[in-house]
């Protein structure tokens, strides 16, 4: 049997997908320099990042800026047995590799191991973000894990505004992001669901 929740990804994968290249590149740059912005305001440098899939929010200028600065990328390493992430820090592009799901990510054998406790936030990709700050992303709970093992970490979802919907059909594990940032808006869920 297919979910609802099964067919709202499909269906906000395939927005996603038909989004015209052009736009998710405008879309992403305006995203990266609020983050940018943000991140600066804040002071925060310990982020996990991540390198982008499919027609996700590509947030590559924001490890531009890192490298630039001096800063490591901290990127996650996904286990697809375990379901679970790691967290690497990298210094340049020569220590990322091709891992899980085709997925960039760092070689555990060059980067450094980074203690989610260091941590100062987590920026999330997702398929579709809805108006309590849940989010959908591949099915694997990759995310949901890792929160829930670390609950006190901010979060940090990305998104193009077709990416936002009602309700993404929320269960009993999946933990809401703190603050959703889109081209034009930064939006904080204050409520803890
Ligand atoms: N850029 C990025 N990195 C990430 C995630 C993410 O959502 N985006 N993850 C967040 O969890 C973790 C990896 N999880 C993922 C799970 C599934 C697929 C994926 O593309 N699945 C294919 C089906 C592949 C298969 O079945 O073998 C697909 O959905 O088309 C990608 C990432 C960690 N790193
Ligand atoms: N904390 C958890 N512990 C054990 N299993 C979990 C946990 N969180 C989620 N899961 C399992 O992971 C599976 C996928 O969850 P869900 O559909 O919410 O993934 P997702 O958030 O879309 O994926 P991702 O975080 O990888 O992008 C579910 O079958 C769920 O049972």
């Amino acid at each position: 049997m297919i979910t609802d929740k099964q067919l709202l990804r499909k269906q906000m994968r395939g927005y996603r997908h038909v989004l015209p290249k052009s736009y998710r590149i405008k879309a992403s740059r305006q995203i990266s320099q609020r983050l940018i912005r943000f991140l600066e305001a804040k002071k925060l440098k310990q982020i996990l990042l991540y390198w982008p899939i499919h027609e996700e929010v590509d947030l590559r200028l924001v490890a531009e800026y890192f490298w630039s600065n001096q800063l490591e990328v901290i990127l996650p390493v996904a286990d697809q047995i375990q379901k679970q992430i790691t967290c690497y820090a990298v210094r340049c592009v020569d220590q990322l590799q091709t891992g899980s799901y085709g997925i960039i990510e760092p070689d555990p054998a060059l980067a450094r191991l980074v203690d989610p406790n260091e941590l100062e936030a987590v920026i999330v990709p997702g398929v579709a973000f809805d108006k309590r700050g849940y989010r959908l992303g591949y099915g694997g709970g990759y995310y949901d894990r890792f929160f829930m093992k670390n609950p006190q970490l901010l979060s940090i979802g990305v998104a193009y505004p077709e990416q936002l919907c009602s309700s993404v059909y929320a269960e009993s594990y999946d933990q809401t992001i703190t603050i959703l940032l889109t081209p034009t808006n930064l939006i904080y869920f204050l409520e803890k669901n």
